[in-house]
Parts: structure tokens; sequence; C-alpha cells
């Protein structure tokens, strides 16, 4: 047997692993790395989030990545030489943490990997007949085994898309097997740059579990204040947004859209909603000349309002749902007080903290809890084609060497 099959082989049936979930989401703030214990699997699964930190990206990473990310055009070279470049930088970064936290390497059993999206686009979205589901991650797990010396397992979501969904939401699966309850009804909702939601009922049945995006959570938002406000990465506190005053027209133009007319599940991304997104919006309601906090406070309303209806729709199925939130957009006030004030059927506004969770680390555990299952899971616990819940082992493997 291979040394490296031979140590996932023991990995496997120890009682425990330690896991190392990394998560580069659609907002280009940094990396998320979670290590994590990892304990049993399947729907025995315990996590204990030992360490959790954000490295943030530098200008120089965000400038390589804003010339590629959700573009239809773009230079194929830059593309090919930034795959290992972006998965060498993220294996330095795991090297920098471990340093920090004086952590053995030789002890982590593997890293979970889930790369830089730049480009997703699933059939609702493209217009290319002959063509299924399509998205694209990149930072090669290769580059991160070999710089870390740890085995890695990456690339998560071409299996989805192998099996007939959108590669998207995966959150799914481990909000099924860690956040399920008997006793209440839960919405898993994540606020990042796109907002996607886990609706588990509370009976535990896997058939009324359903999971998609839901539209914009701050990506407009985010690109509207690196556009006007020079220096600045996101409206904190929702400064801004809280200055101005909402325009119901272009409210009402950006809220009319196929997307928001699509039955879930259904995924999206940046490739739609955008600057030109507003831009065309605004074209069509004549409201260039709002002032910035006036388009920022339009914009945190329609995020809420496509959140608050996602949510409405949960709480038709389920009564007394109980949301619990993660993602950055839980630090946005306003966002969370306008969803409060629109979803008066929902029992109660939570974070995942609440479910022993650190928000800001709830997407890299996932992709840890999806490593442990290619690793350990001895069973698929959710499958419903129906609800683009395909029911496969997701990841690939890397060695070191
Ligand atoms: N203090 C704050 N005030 C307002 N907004 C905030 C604050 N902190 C974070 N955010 C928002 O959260 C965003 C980062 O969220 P997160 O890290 O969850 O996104 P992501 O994981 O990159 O996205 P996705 O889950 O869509 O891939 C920031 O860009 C910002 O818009
Ligand atoms: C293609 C892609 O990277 N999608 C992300 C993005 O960010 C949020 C939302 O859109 C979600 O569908 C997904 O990430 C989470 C982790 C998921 O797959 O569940």
């Amino acid at each position: 047997m291979h040394p490296h099959i031979k140590a996932l082989y023991n990995s496997a049936q120890k009682p425990s692993r330690l896991i190392i979930g990394l998560m580069s989401g659609t907002s280009l703030d940094g990396l998320d790395v979670a290590l994590c214990k990892v304990t049993g699997a399947g729907l025995n699964t315990h996590i204990e989030v030992l360490n959790f930190t954000t490295v943030d990206y530098n200008d120089d990473y965000k400038t390589k990545i804003k010339q590629v990310f959700a573009k239809r055009e773009c230079d194929l070279e830059l593309v090919t030489l930034l795959h290992p470049w972006v998965g060498k930088l993220h294996g330095d970064m795991v090297n920098q943490c471990l340093h920090t936290w004086q952590i053995n390497p030789a002890n982590i059993d593997v890293i979970a990997s889930h790369g830089q999206t730049i480009y997703h686009c699933p059939q609702s979205q493209h217009n290319h007949k002959s063509f299924n589901n399509g998205t694209l991650q990149i930072g090669d797990s290769d580059q991160i085994a070999v710089t870390t010396g740890i085995t890695t397992i990456g690339d998560f979501r071409q299996k989805h898309i192998a099996a007939g969904g959108e590669g998207a939401p995966l959150a799914v699966y481990g909000d099924y097997l860690y956040f399920s309850s008997a006793i209440e009804s839960r919405v898993l909702l994540n606020m990042g740059g796109i907002a996607n939601l886990t609706f588990l009922p509370k009976n535990g049945d896997a058939n009324g579990v359903f999971s998609s995006d839901i539209g914009p959570g701050n990506t407009i938002m985010d690109a509207y204040v690196q556009q006007h406000f020079i220096g600045l990465h996101y409206d904190d506190g929702a400064k801004i947004a809280k200055a101005g005053k909402v325009n119901t027209p272009l409210l009402n133009a950006l809220c009319n859209n196929a997307f928001f007319k699509l039955p879930m599940p259904k995924t999206t991304g940046p490739e739609v909603f955008n600057l030109a997104y507003l831009n065309a919006a605004q074209q069509l309601t004549n409201t260039h000349h709002l002032s910035h906090e006036d388009i920022m406070a339009t914009l945190n309303t329609f995020t809420a309002t496509v959140i608050a209806n996602a949510l409405n729709e949960c709480a038709e199925r389920a009564q007394n749902c109980v949301v619990y939130a993660s993602g950055g957009g839980i630090h946005n006030p306003l966002l969370m007080a306008q969803l409060t004030a629109l979803c008066p059927r929902i029992k109660a506004f939570k974070n995942t903290d609440d479910l022993g969770i650190n928000p800001d680390a709830k997407e890299a555990v996932l992709f840890a809890i999806l490593a442990n299952e290619c690793l350990a899971g001895e069973q698929q616990h959710l499958s419903n084609t129906a609800q683009g819940i395909a029911g496969v082992t997701m990841g690939k493997v890397s060695f070191a060497d």
C-alpha cells in the first residue's frame, strides 16, 4: 500500500481528526482558516474549533483576482498562472497560521480547501444550450499539499456538478449533519458576498431539507463602496447606508430580476449581481443623481428584502422557525434590523455562535466537515435531486509528494 493511502486509512479510522478548513469567499477579504477537531462522522459528527483566523488578502491579491473574477472575458494566461499562485499562497498562509498557533503540521490529518471561485454559471444563467452547469475554483490543492506537507482535499464543487447539481450551495451537507434539531425548525442563513440558506425541518426528515442561494448579500454594497470610497472595503456598521434614504423606484427595479422568480433551489453569483446590475436599474429609473448614501441605503434594503422573501418562504413551510445567521452580513446592524422587521413569522434571529460555531468561521468549518465525510463518512445522509442535493462524496485528494 502506498504510504499516503495508508496514512489516510489510519486517519479515517481514528475517533477524531485534526482538519484545517479553508474558505476564500466571493468578498475577497481574506482566507478563512479554521483548525477543527472533528470527532466521528455523519450524524455523529462533533466539531471543536480549536483555532480560527481570517488571513487578510493584500491589495496585490485583490487586484490580480479582480482581473478575472466573475468576468466573462479575461486573460486566459492570467487564469492559468493564478491557479498555482493562489494555491501556493493559501499553503503559505496555512504554514503561517500553524507557526503562530505553534502546531506541528505533522499532527494535522488533512486540509480541506474550497479554493477561490472565479466564475459560477448554472444553466439558468448562461445562454449555451449545449452546456450544463459550471463553476470554477482556482487555488490548486497540489500546491497547498506540497507547500504545507499536509494531504489536501479540495475542489469539492465539481462532483456536485458531475452528479447534476449546480455546484452549490454545499453548506447544506454540513448544516444537516451538524445543525439539525429534533426540537425546532431551523434556517441556517449565511450572508457573505452572496446570501444562501439551508432549511432544516424539526423532525430531522432529510427529505424536507432544502438549500438555495438567495441573491446578493454584501456583494453589490461592497463593490459600490470600493468604487466610491477609496480605501474602504465595505460599509462598516452600515454607517453610509444609515445616512441615506431608500429610493423606492430604484429598489423595485433592483428586485425585479428573473432570478428572484425562479423557485428554490437555485444558485447565482457576482456574475449577475454587480455594479452593472445596479447601473442598469439606475438607468431604468433615472436615479443616477442619487447620493452615495441614498444608493447604499437602497442597496441595503434590496439585500434585506430578497433575504426576507426567502426566509418568509421558509416560515410558510414550518411554524416557529429560528434563523441562525453567519457570514459578514451579521455585522451589518441595518441589515439585521431590517430582516427582523420584514420577517414577523420568524420566531427568533440568532447566530451560529448560539450553536457553538463562530459565525465568521462557519463556512471554513463546513468544508472541514465535507473533507471528514470524504475520509470517514460511511454513508450518504442527504440525497434529493429535486432539491439540488446530490448524494455524492465530494473532494479530490492531493498528496504532499
Ligand atoms: N462590521 C461590518 N459592517 C458591515 N459589514 C460587514 C462588517 N464586517 C463584515 N461585513 C461584510 O461582510 C463581508 C464579508 O463576509 P464574508 O467573509 O462572510 O464573505 P465571503 O465568505 O467572502 O462570501 P461568500 O460566502 O458569498 O463566498 C464584507 O465584505 C462586508 O460586506
Ligand atoms: C460558486 C460559489 O463559490 N458559491 C458560493 C457563494 O458564496 C455563497 C454562495 O455563493 C454559496 O452558494 C457558495 O458558497 C457556500 C459556501 C456553499 O456552497 O454553500
